[in-house]
């Protein structure tokens, strides 16, 4: 599904942020990325979106080898991507229901599957009854859900997040990462970039550490850090 190889991005002030990654995401996999801030996560996903593009390497997304994409056809390949941020970004003129619509209709889909499929994205999210309200009149969990429903309504097969929890309470964050998961158990794949120890520890998904732009760990059950894991087992010998 996801494939970057030998990739290094090199920033035009010569901050080099990553160093020679290579990870294979298959497809229906579920992928918390974490490091420390700065650690070049954020990178990946630009990289991932084609918003900027690797100094060395290739990525592979799907079909899409992205050194090959053209200018004119980025558009149509981000849309293939489900993309949810920290920070929400609701068009905040329209309702609920109108952000999630605006998403099929720039994908040029029929009014009647639009009718059909909107309504039914935000059953999945639990916000039917929010439909017509507008961003500024749901809290900060719900306008994370809307972004939700309208990452997965064109049905993509990836689904990237990047610090989806990071303006949410705990017991918000938790619905969220709930809410990832189930969309997962679907079929698609998710990748999660995330500082949210406690969330990504007792999920037990697979981990990609990166630090200072390298990989430092990949595990398939793994937890955030080696801290951590180095702690229960000291924790499990101490009782
Ligand atoms: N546009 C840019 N120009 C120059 N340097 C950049 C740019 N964007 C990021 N960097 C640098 O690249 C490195 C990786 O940044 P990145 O944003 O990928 O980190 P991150 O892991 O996402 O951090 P955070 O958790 O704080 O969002 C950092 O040293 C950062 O200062």
């Amino acid at each position: 599904m996801v494939k970057f190889i030998n990739v290094s991005k090199r920033y035009p002030n010569g901050v080099l942020a990553l160093t020679n990654i290579n990870l294979t995401i298959e497809k229906g996999e579920f992928v918390f990325l974490v490091g420390s801030s700065g650690a070049g996560k954020s990178t990946i996903v630009k990289l991932l979106l084609k918003e900027i593009d690797p100094t060395e390497g290739e990525i592979i997304v799907g079909e899409y080898k992205l050194s090959e994409l053209p200018k004119k056809e980025i558009p149509y390949y981000r849309r293939k991507i489900g993309i949810v941020f920290q920070d929400f970004r609701l068009l905040p003129n329209k309702t609920v229901y109108e952000n999630v619509e605006f998403a099929m209709q720039i994908t040029g889909a029929p009014a009647k599957i639009i009718r059909r499929q909107v309504p039914y994205v935000l059953s999945l999210v639990g916000l039917a009854h929010k439909a017509k309200c507008y961003p500024h009149e749901l809290s900060g969990g719900e306008q994370q859900r809307v972004a939700l429903a309208r990452a997965i309504v064109n049905k993509p097969n990836l689904l990237v997040a990047d610090e989806p929890t990071g303006n949410l309470d705990p017991d918000t964050s938790w619905e969220i990462i709930t809410l990832l998961e189930d969309i997962n158990k679907r079929g698609t794949t998710v990748l999660v970039a995330t500082h949210a120890k406690e969330i990504v520890d007792s999920m037990r998904k697979r981990v990609v550490a990166i630090d200072c732009g390298r990989i430092v760990k990949d595990q398939p059950k793994g937890v955030y850090s080696y801290e951590s894991s180095d702690n229960q087992v000291l924790l499990q010998r101490w009782i």
